[in-house]
């Protein structure tokens, strides 16, 4: 059975010699690997401790990346990957309303402009 952390367990693992990291609620031990990384030790040192999922699928790895990742994996994080927030009904809704304005404000500029075009 694989070891469950705390993030505050993770935040602790933060030196160059003990360096966790977190990636989709897995946690992963980097220390020996840093000084084989090909994008420099200083990006994964600036993730120690906390979750670098975002900053690792930003690089878009390769798959050898990502296999590397799994041999590197010490635990899973408490209480896993944190939950999306999910787009309500109510904030989609408002953000249709909000267009409204824009869409009145348009037509009344083609009514203007129509008006003005006709006049002459
Ligand atoms: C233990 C975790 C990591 C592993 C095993 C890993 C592995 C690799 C590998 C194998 C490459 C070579 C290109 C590829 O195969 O995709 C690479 C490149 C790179 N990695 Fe990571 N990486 C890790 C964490 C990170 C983190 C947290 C960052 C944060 C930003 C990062 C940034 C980069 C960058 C910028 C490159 C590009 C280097 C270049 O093309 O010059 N990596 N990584």
């Amino acid at each position: 059975m694989s070891k469950v952390f705390t993030a505050e367990e993770v935040a602790q693992h933060n030196t160059r010699d003990d360096l966790y990291i977190v990636y989709k609620g897995k946690v992963y031990d980097c220390s020996q690997y840093l000084d084989e990384h090909p994008g420099g030790e200083e990006v994964i040192m600036d993730c120690a401790g906390t979750d670098a999922t975002e900053p690792f699928e930003d690089i878009g790895h390769s798959e050898d990346a990502h296999e590397i990742l799994a041999s590197l994996e010490v635990g899973e994080l408490k209480g896993g990957v944190p939950a999306k927030p999910v787009v309500s009904a109510a904030s989609s809704s408002s953000s249709d309303s909000s267009s409204l304005p824009l869409v009145a404000l348009a037509g009344l500029i083609l009514a203007v402009g129509a008006f003005l075009f006709l006049r002459t």
